[in-house]
């Protein structure tokens, strides 16, 4: 987890991060809720200019791990440091470091589109004329400039999302912090968002910290990733470091028709070993294995009943499953 970097390379170092949210009582009618350890001693850092992500099922801690980093919550034990700062004991100067966009943002929901992305550059200390200019270049690039004099209240999921993301992107702040950005997008908008957080960092030297359930942009979009996993880091390293992981295993998916012709010795065989979900079996095989199953499956008589396969590289999700971590929440798209 880089623990020799040098101090002056890390944008972001946790150390130690610990919070518990305390146990409810039971009342009539509602029963109690036991105490969770929500981040469990994290030590992590994210170097400078870095676009860093936070990868784990729902209820990992991710949340409550960034709104430690944001200042927004204080942790029982342990230290947060941005750029050289110590947001434990000065909560207050995060807001001058960051931009941070929360799962639900719903304080600009009264403002239009353009409103809420020039207050924000306001806010965040832009004289007037810097703002419009910000506020005109946000709404180029994330292709708003339609919705432009729309109130986020009045906008579909993934267009207020994507108007939130333009209000997170205007003003100058050294560190952006995205909770689940692209939740609710379509590819347009999602692609128009990522070569926006990407500009930021080649063009303003930006750090990026992500929070993401989708494994496949992570892959794409990540330096580098740290999996949790009830409260705990349980790996941290590039997307490629933590692939390398798993071996060289591939994923073989194949997808039938309708029955699978189990009268075939090789499909019987495959069964076996492959996890079923309704049509669709999976198998995890050696390179050489899964270049010979596809030949036997698509060249013999298995063909006919075969609808569709698959076979790729590992990936992310892979690697969370052979971690021990739990599948749900990992979403692919
Ligand atoms: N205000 C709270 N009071 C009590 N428990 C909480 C509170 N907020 C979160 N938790 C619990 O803390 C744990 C971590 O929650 P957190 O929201 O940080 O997870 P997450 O990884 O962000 O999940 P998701 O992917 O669903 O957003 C969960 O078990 C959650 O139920």
């Amino acid at each position: 987890m880089g623990s020799v970097e040098a101090p002056a390379r890390a944008a972001v170092r946790t150390t130690d991060l610990v919070k518990t949210y305390p146990a409810v009582r039971s009342r009539r009618g509602s029963p109690a809720a036991p105490a969770v350890r929500a981040t469990d001693g994290v030590s992590l850092q994210v170097r400078r200019g870095e676009v860093f992500g936070l990868l784990g099922p729902n209820g990992a801690g991710k949340s409550t791990l960034v709104r430690q980093l944001t200042g927004l919550l204080r942790p029982d034990s342990g230290a947060v440091d941005l750029l050289g700062h110590d947001v434990v004991r000065h909560p207050e100067r995060a807001a001058r470091l960051l931009a941070y966009l929360s799962q639900d943002s719903s304080a600009l929901d009264e403002l239009t589109v353009s409103l809420a992305i020039e207050t924000t550059a306001r806010l965040r200390g832009l004289a007037p004329r810097a703002a419009r200019r910000t506020r005109d270049e946000v709404l180029v690039e994330l292709e708003l400039g339609a919705l432009a004099g729309r109130p986020l209240n009045r906008l579909s999921g993934g267009q207020r999302r994507l108007a939130c993301v333009g209000a997170a992107l205007a003003g100058e702040r050294p560190l952006l912090v995205l909770d689940e950005p692209t939740t609710g997008m379509d590819p347009v908008a999602r692609r128009a968002v990522w070569a926006a957080v990407d500009r930021r960092r080649e063009r303003d030297g930006c750090t990026v910290l992500l929070v993401t359930h989708n494994v496949i942009e992570a892959e794409t979009v990540l330096d580098r990733v740290a999996v949790l996993d009830r409260g705990r880091v349980i790996a941290c390293d590039t997307p490629g470091g933590l692939k390398a992981l798993v071996g060289d295993d591939v994923r073989l998916e194949l997808v039938w028709r309708d029955r699978p012709p189990l009268e075939v010795p090789r499909i019987a065989e495959l069964r076996a070993e492959a996890t079923v979900t309704g049509r669709r079996w999976t198998l995890r095989l050696p390179p050489r294995t899964a270049r010979e199953t596809v030949t036997s499956v698509t060249t013999g008589p298995a063909f006919a009943a075969l609808d569709d396969f698959t076979l790729a590289t590992p990936s992310l999700e892979d690697v969370y499953l052979a971690l021990g971590g739990r599948t749900e929440g990992l979403v692919k798209a």
